[in-house]
């Protein structure tokens, strides 16, 4: 009987090695990653980011089914899979049992003949190696559907939730940071993901396992298995109460590293600013100093997570032996073999495995529900300005007469402060009236009110003499009116793709037509690959000149009917401006065009000049008019001079 333990115990060992326990991953993967937002200089917080205000968007499941639905069978084939393979699971202690009592018997010296040694274990063996099998058909089948089954939905959510971003009000991203949308779209969306399939995979056949192994030690041994539930409370409380603080230490570390990166992040974002003020060396001294803090951090987390894996290995091999030891003193009474003994043992460890990977699948479903919670919230909001539908009118019959009637406004994201007050202004088709005014007087805002980035408070802006808001808001913008701005933003692709993005379906002969009329024709040839040169991010790798001639095309691919040129030359040298007024003067004929100016030598050939301070029209005019009356016009003019004079002495 001594003897029969020693095979049995080889083939624990082995057993043990197939299940590693790390419980290092417990909390390193299960701890709750931070978001990785802007904090801008670690400050933080205008009136546009009210995210603290808001409470936590709440999972919307409804969503979450309709997302599932179109792969529901890849779903069920996974989910009996997992939980055949994990039933499957269940039989190997006990056969790993079978075999051993087959094994002990031959180390007895009685019996010798290999002839039965082989007709015996044939039977056992060939059973489990048919479960291996079928364990592994059933694991690739649970992780090949749910690959597809995750993959298909990340793909679903990322396209709805990119529509949905794309398709919001101008309002919604004044108040929300593009790197927290980007982080939606990236890491919440994998988060989201990476939860559900594990969840699906290893919670189910944690799950299955746990219950099966415990049923089969009842049956293995009833005595053994009460003495093994009696010290299970304190691994529970043990492990909770020093979990619970490597966590809490673990979110630190992960927010001190999401902190330190957003360091790094606005400033390599913003390298030529950092560079234009020799700021290097304080952002490495600030970059510096974030990263001591997340190394101290990680550095206890690591001594920690050591100390805790030290100590349960321990307490987990003492399982193992005081097992041994109950088992042995049962079956020294004959009331066990030592078969039973092995089954009893592995199960135990398939036992400790699952509760394991239950307790690490706790915190990824917290993780993993948060994360869809945010996801499903963007997917879910709709904008209250659409992006299409509504009336249009054909290019031929367009007139060109806007109207502003007792227009009242304010931006949404600061409802307290009133921009425009009974605002009245009328522009007759073909007729270009010139904003002037000081700033922040409001003169930018009624251009974005004309390309209905926002709605009116109050009031109404008419085209033709019909409401804005009647119009179809892709027609308006995409057709009607052209907008140039000062700082125009030109993508990382080609200048022929660059200009033909005011025109999609616009041939190669019409974009260069375009070039050609906001002079631009000339220096884009002169570039090395002409039409096809790529411009750099942001179009970087043009001067800005260039790049104002290469929006202008753009917008006039489109051929509108109305021109907004919001300060289009006040960023531009002399010379530059000059090549780029006189692109414009050429392409502003016969278009109905606002213009908002700070220089006033440009706009002296403006049919009208209004000029706008705290949101009212203070004077209105032609430039002669306005300038015999010495008021505010006058007084602007008085002030230019004089810069102007200081600029060049
Ligand atoms: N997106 C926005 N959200 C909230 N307030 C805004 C927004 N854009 C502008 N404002 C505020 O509206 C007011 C009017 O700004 P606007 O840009 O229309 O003035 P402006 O006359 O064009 O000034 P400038 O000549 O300096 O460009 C300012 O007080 C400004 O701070």
């Amino acid at each position: 009987m001594e003897q029969a333990a020693v095979p049995g115990l080889c083939v624990a060992a082995e057993q043990f090695r197939i299940f590693p326990l790390d419980l290092s991953k417990l909390f390193v993967t299960a701890q709750c990653k931070a978001k990785q937002r802007p904090t801008s200089r670690l400050l933080d917080d205008d009136d546009s980011n009210n995210d603290s205000k808001k409470t936590d968007p709440q999972f919307q499941w409804r969503l979450f089914f309709q997302l599932l639905w179109q792969d529901i069978f890849y779903l069920l084939g996974a989910v009996v899979a997992a939980v055949g393979a994990a039933m499957v699971n269940i039989q190997i202690p006990l056969m790993l049992g079978e075999l051993t009592n087959i094994v002990s018997k031959y180390t007895s010296a009685m019996t010798t003949e290999v002839a039965d040694f082989l007709s015996d274990i044939r039977g056992p063996a060939i059973k489990l190696m048919g479960i291996y099998g079928l364990q592994g058909l059933l694991t690739f089948t649970y992780i090949g559907l749910l690959s597809v089954v995750g993959e298909n939905m990340a793909a679903r959510l990322r396209k709805q939730l990119f529509h949905s971003l794309l398709c919001q009000d101008i309002d919604f991203f004044d108040t929300h940071k593009t790197g927290e949308l980007v982080d939606r779209l990236t890491s919440d969306v994998q988060d989201f993901k990476s939860s559900f399939k594990l969840t699906i995979s290893q919670g189910l056949r944690a799950v299955t396992q746990t219950v099966g192994c415990v049923a089969s030690l009842f049956m293995i041994s009833t005595k053994l298995t009460f003495v093994m539930l009696g010290v299970i409370p304190v691994v529970i409380i043990g492990g909770t109460l020093l979990g619970a603080a490597l966590r809490t230490l673990s979110r630190d570390a992960q927010e001190q590293i999401a902190r330190s990166t957003a360091v790094a992040d606005e400033a390599l974002g913003n390298v030529r600013t950092v560079r234009a003020f020799a700021m290097e060396k304080k952002e490495f001294e600030l970059y510096e100093e974030q990263v001591n803090k997340s190394s101290a951090l990680n550095i206890r987390l690591g001594v920690g997570i050591g100390a805790f894996q030290g100590a349960a290995n321990m307490f987990l091999n003492g399982i193992v032996l005081g097992s041994l030891f109950a088992g042995g003193w049962l079956i020294s009474m004959h009331e066990l073999q030592a078969g039973d003994l092995i089954s009893f043992l592995v199960a135990t460890q398939m036992i400790e495995r699952s509760m394991a990977q239950m307790s690490l699948l706790f915190g990824h479903m917290i993780r993993g529900t948060s994360a869809g919670a945010r996801v499903f919230e963007y997917i879910d909001l709709q904008p209250k300005i659409p992006l299409d539908g509504g009336r249009s009118i054909p290019f031929h019959a367009l007139m060109g007469d806007i109207e502003f009637s007792s227009v009242g406004f304010h931006y949404p994201s600061r409802p307290g402060q009133e921009i425009l007050t009974n605002f009245n202004l009328k522009v007759r088709g073909g007729q270009m009236v010139a904003l002037v005014g000081l700033s922040g007087g409001g003169k930018s805002t009624l251009a974005v009110l004309l390309e209905r980035f926002y709605d009116v408070t109050s009031g109404k802006i008419t085209l033709d003499g019909v409401d804005l808001r009647d119009f179809d808001p892709t027609w308006l913008r995409g057709h009607a009116i052209g907008f140039i701005n000062q700082e125009p933003v030109l993508f990382a692709t080609s200048v022929m793709e660059n200009i033909r993005y005011g025109k999609p379906e616009a041939t190669d002969q019409e974009v260069i037509e375009a070039a050609r009329l906001a002079n631009a024709d000339t220096f884009i040839r002169k570039f090395p690959k002409g039409y096809s040169t790529v411009l750099g991010e942001r179009g970087v790798t043009v001067s800005g000149g260039q790049k104002q001639r290469i929006a202008i095309a753009r917008a006039l691919i489109k051929n509108p009917s109305i021109l907004i040129l919001d300060e289009a030359t006040s960023a531009l040298d002399a010379e530059s401006e000059r090549l780029v007024q006189e692109a414009l003067d050429k392409v502003v004929k016969g278009r109905t065009t606002l213009v908002i100016a700070h220089r006033l030598s440009t706009i002296r050939d403006a049919d009208v000049i209004a000029v706008v301070s705290k949101g009212r029209i203070m004077e209105m005019g032609t430039h002669s008019e306005l300038k015999s009356k010495r008021g505010l016009y006058w007084e602007l003019i008085k002030k230019q001079e004089l810069e102007e004079d200081l600029e060049k002495n």
